[in-house]
């Protein structure tokens, strides 16, 4: 008996944290069919392993308006989900307007919705803005919520959802860990010091990039600090960083990395200094200290591990937290301890195996026939 599972993906992270998924429920029979938004219109299915599968392009680039695309993808969904070959299980990640507009379309159609990294909450609304409530929408209509700790799970219990919650860990660890399988070992670094920054967030947009601009600019000062700086692939967040920080001799611009040079430009930086959720995860499980460019963050685990530490975007808070690092090597060992508040590396297989008992309990109308 075969059930049809589709993968709603969207975005980089999204196909980050969903190709272990898909492999996983590969390896169970249950090959997943990929819807792919066009949200990241740049997105890859090869680079990220899913040109292995079925693939469905909605061509829904991303909108200024992010409750727009969502029904964008929900009206590029709907045929697909009321049609003959309407899926069994619908599985969106994290807390884009793709994952919105795949659980929209999910619910409209009577689809069951599963929602993996479910229950984040930085319990504000507007910070991040729409994913905070975008993630309180999509956990409020699953039937199956996949959080990735024990925290997670507690927020989604005080909203009292109805679907069924499982604490699985975070696939970011499981495609992580699949990449650092293929690199050589980290040899331990004997030259200069090393400043890897990301910043794409909506709220470090525009003007509000200037302070976080100008303490890179102040830190440049430093002769012994190598700074670089990995652009983000939309070339509206990318401007900011262009503008203010391109032709200094002391600041590298990168252009966006693929995952496996990321992961190799993160384990060989001595300080990571971003506003991404991706790499809250990741800098525990590799041990690098996290300065983030955020004043609140959904990720508190990477924090109360001592790996992380919020540091908004205030220049001289910047600053002053990346000299600390630099001068107080008690300080700097304390955040490089490896922790894995975000999961084992083993969250995609136990997420597949519980989709698949979960849909072996679903009543099917062509189960009677075969009772
Ligand atoms: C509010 C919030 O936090 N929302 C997050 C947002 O994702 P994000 O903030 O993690 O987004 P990015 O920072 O773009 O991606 C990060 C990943 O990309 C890799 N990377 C980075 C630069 C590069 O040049 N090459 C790369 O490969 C990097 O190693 C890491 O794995 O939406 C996701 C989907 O809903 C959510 O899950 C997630 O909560």
């Amino acid at each position: 008996m075969f059930n049809s599972i589709l993968l709603v993906v969207g975005t980089r992270p999204e196909a980050i944290k969903l190709a272990p998924l898909a492999r996983a429920l590969d390896a169970l029979g249950l090959t997943p069919l990929i819807v792919l938004t066009g949200q990241h219109a740049q997105l890859d299915p090869v680079a990220f392993g899913f040109a292995a599968y079925p693939l469905l392009r909605l061509h829904c680039t991303a909108r200024g308006d992010p409750r727009a695309h969502a029904e964008a993808v929900a009206a590029g969904l709907a045929p697909t989900l009321l049609g003959a070959t309407r899926p069994d299980l619908v599985i969106v990640q994290g807390d884009t307007s793709s994952a919105l507009g795949g659980a929209l379309a999910a619910t409209a159609a009577g689809v069951p919705l599963a929602h993996v990294e479910a229950g984040l909450r930085s319990h504000d609304l507007a910070m991040p803005w729409p994913e905070e409530g975008n993630r309180v929408d999509i956990d409020r209509l699953s039937h199956l919520l996949f959080a990735a700790t024990e925290e997670n799970a507690a927020n989604l219990a005080a909203e009292g959802v109805t679907g069924d919650v499982h604490v699985t860990g975070n696939t970011a660890i499981d495609a992580l860990f699949d990449i650092l399988a293929g690199l050589p070992p980290r040899l331990e670094s004997h030259g200069l010091p090393r400043l890897l920054v990301t910043c794409h967030r909506r709220e470090n947009w525009g003007t509000a990039f200037t302070p976080i601009g100008l303490a890179l600019i102040e830190l440049a000062r430093l002769p012994y600090l190598r700074i670089e700086f990995v652009l983000h692939s939309n070339p509206a967040v990318a401007a900011s960083a262009r503008l203010l920080l391109g032709g200094h001799p002391r600041i590298k611009l990168l252009s966006p990395l693929d995952h496996h040079a990321m992961v190799a430009a993160i384990r060989s930086a001595h300080i990571l200094l971003s506003d991404s959720g991706g790499i809250q995860e990741e800098a525990p499980a590799l041990g690098i200290p996290l300065l983030v460019l955020r004043s609140t963050t959904e990720r508190p685990e990477g924090i109360s591990a001592g790996n992380s530490l919020l540091v908004g975007s205030d220049r001289d808070e910047i600053v002053r937290q990346v000299h600390r690092l630099l001068g107080d090597d008690s300080a700097y060992r304390a955040m490089a301890v490896p922790a894995l508040p975000f999961g084992d590396g083993k969250s995609a297989p136990r997420i597949a195996a519980l989709c698949e008992q979960w849909l072996a309990r679903q009543p099917r109308p062509d189960r009677a026939l075969t009772a």
